[in-house]
């Protein structure tokens, strides 16, 4: 990951919403599984999304698996080993993606592009619940430290088995699950880089209140942890927030927020508020990195335009 910070410049490119890409291509996603319904249902799809995230100028993708989990494909009526087929094959395809767009350009001597990484998506527990817990944090008193690791630790141990550059942790949004994902990189010894982003609400705590300053402390302890940062929380946040972590941490800092829209978790559907454009992007991305975010990108509802607004504030001289 360093390397590859290195090698573009000093910030890497992250890709967008890919949920949300995927529904403009009319795909369903109003499942307890989210995007992951597509790893079963339209997998081609997915590639697809990929593809044009690495087109964009993604230096990174994120897999498909948000919201894949092995208790819910169980629950779909699959079996375990199919359930892990289908983590397995949430990386092979970005990893399929990105060998691929590789291959047709890098013989071309003009190409702009850098090989891109693949970081395997680790959804939080709120998002397997699907009930956008994700920015509560209120997992409620029976969701102790070993609930959290047993819930990732098998996702854990496919997603790592099947050769991705990188993990990602999303939407992470108490101490707690910050804690048990430290945990679980030292017990199952995990060689490949991680980060680990909380969403805000507040654009100054963890959605549970917690403080960052509380959430950084057990993450800094950790060096399977490279990078530390925001997700899926308002682009407006990210100015305050990069300041703050660069006071709490030596970490690269990482941010790819959502457009300003809100989710209602019962609703399933995202509410409009003060928004972001493409345009609006492009310039608070040069900000970010000027302040010292080290990778960049968008969440939902922001799109590979969205990324390729950011490619061209951040490459061009
Ligand atoms: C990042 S949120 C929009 C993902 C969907 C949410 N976990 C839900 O299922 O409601
Ligand atoms: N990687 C996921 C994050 C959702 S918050 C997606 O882009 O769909
Ligand atoms: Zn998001």
């Amino acid at each position: 990951m360093e390397d590859l910070i290195e090698e573009v410049g000093g910030c890497a490119i992250t890709d967008g919403g890919f949920a949300t890409q995927l529904e403009r291509h009319g795909a369903s996603i109003n499942d307890p599984l989210w995007s992951a319904l597509c790893l079963i249902k339209d997998p081609h799809l997915i590639k697809k999304v990929h593809l044009e995230y690495l087109e964009a100028g993604a230096d990174i993708l994120v897999s498909s698996s948000y919201q894949a989990s092995l208790p819910g494909f169980v629950s779909k009526g699959l079996s375990v080993q199919e359930g892990e087929l289908l983590l397995e094959r949430s990386v092979k395809l970005a990893l399929e993606a990105r060998d691929s767009f590789w291959n047709s350009i890098k013989t071309s001597s003009e190409h702009k592009y850098t090989k891109a990484l693949v970081a395997a998506s680790i959804g939080s527990y709120g998002a397997y619940l699907a009930d956008g817990s994700e920015y509560s944090g209120c997992y409620g008193p029976c969701v102790t430290l070993d609930k959290l690791k047993e819930f990732h630790r098998r996702r854990l141990q496919v997603l790592v088995k099947a050769g991705p550059d990188l993990l990602a942790f999303e939407t992470i949004p108490n101490k707690l699950e910050a804690q048990a994902c430290i945990e679980l990189l030292e017990e199952e010894n995990v060689q490949i880089p991680s980060w680990i982003c909380f969403t805000s609400v507040d654009g100054k705590n963890a959605p549970s209140g917690e403080s960052f300053k509380d959430c950084l402390d057990v993450i800094n302890k950790s060096d399977k942890v490279h990078a530390v940062g925001i997700n899926c929380a308002p682009p407006h946040f990210m100015d305050s927030i990069i300041c703050k972590f660069k006071q709490l941490t030596k970490k690269a800092i990482v941010v790819y927020p959502n457009s300003g829209e809100v989710w209602d978790g019962r609703a399933k559907k995202w509410l409009p508020s003060k928004c972001f454009d493409d345009d609006d992007f492009g310039c608070h991305a040069r900000r970010w990195r000027d302040l010292g975010a080290k990778i960049i990108g968008g969440c939902c509802r922001t799109t590979p335009s969205t990324i390729e607004v950011i490619s061209k504030a951040l490459r061009e001289k």
